[in-house]
């Protein structure tokens, strides 16, 4: 609900990621290097240092054919599923549910040697940005996720090193009706999936095992997640 004390942050990073986003890559002077490829997935990052620690802004661009930005968005959102899609996941707690479209989620990840085992604390939001204005601007779901604060876990008070982070999932559905008005089928449905993440790792880390580490995962995240997707929405209604 929009009285509670996280809103305007909420909807001040929400704004600022959508713009981030919705940003190309630039031009090559723009520091973006591709460092992984498959298929319709292209996975850019910008080698940035905080403090001595690994910070690398990270941006994915996929399409993915049968799916709409909707149900990535639902998929990628609602807590029921997670455990079935996010492999470095040990441990998912939702401290509150804002809103409908707003948690608060407790995460353990797996310990990934020879690093610590890491936590986050972040508020999620789903957002529909319809295009009603102009018929042909885009139609967005986005999921933004903020690394935030809780009284009853503060940070590195037990075995975790508390990392922190700002995601954004935001997805726009293609359609491409048939020509002879037949119903529209998965086959001329598409998404054009943009995955931004900043990720600060919270303790320090040894830079090379950090880039090895997002190379090794971010890219095995994004297929799996995407194929978890489109296998439970395969024989299902489509949800535009
Ligand atoms: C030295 C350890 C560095 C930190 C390890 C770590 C922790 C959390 C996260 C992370 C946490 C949340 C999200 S999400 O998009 O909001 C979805 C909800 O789970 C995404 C990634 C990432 C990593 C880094 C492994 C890297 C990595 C990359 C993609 C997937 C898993 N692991």
């Amino acid at each position: 609900s929009s009285s509670h004390p996280l809103w305007p942050e909420i909807e001040h990073v929400v704004q600022q990621q959508v713009e981030w986003a919705r940003l190309g890559l630039g031009d090559s002077g723009s520091g973006w290097q591709l460092f992984a490829e498959d298929g319709e997935m292209r996975m850019y990052r910008r080698e940035e240092e905080v403090d001595g620690m690994v910070v690398d802004p990270l941006k994915a661009v996929h399409i993915v054919k049968g799916i709409t930005g909707h149900e990535v968005c639902h998929y990628f959102f609602s807590p029921q599923y997670r455990y079935d899609w996010e492999t470095t996941l040990e441990q998912m707690t939702v401290l509150e549910t804002i809103s409908e479209d707003t948690c608060l989620f407790l995460q353990t990840h797996k310990r990934i040697w020879p690093a610590s085992q890491r936590d986050v604390i972040f508020w999620s939001h789903i957002r529909h940005l319809p295009n009603n204005q102009d018929r042909d601007g885009p139609d967005i779901w986005t999921v933004v996720n903020h690394s935030t604060e809780h009284k009853d876990h503060p940070a590195n008070s037990g075995k975790c090193v508390r990392i922190f982070l700002t995601v954004c999932m935001l997805c726009q559905t293609r359609v491409i009706p048939p020509k002879d008005g037949t119903p529209i089928t998965r086959d001329d449905i598409s998404c054009k999936i943009t995955y931004c993440s900043v990720v600060n790792p919270g303790g320090w880390a040894p830079a090379s095992v950090l880039r090895a580490l997002y190379k090794r995962e971010y890219p095995k995240f994004l297929k799996r997640f995407t194929a978890y997707v489109i296998n439970q929405t395969k024989d299902k209604q489509i949800m535009f």
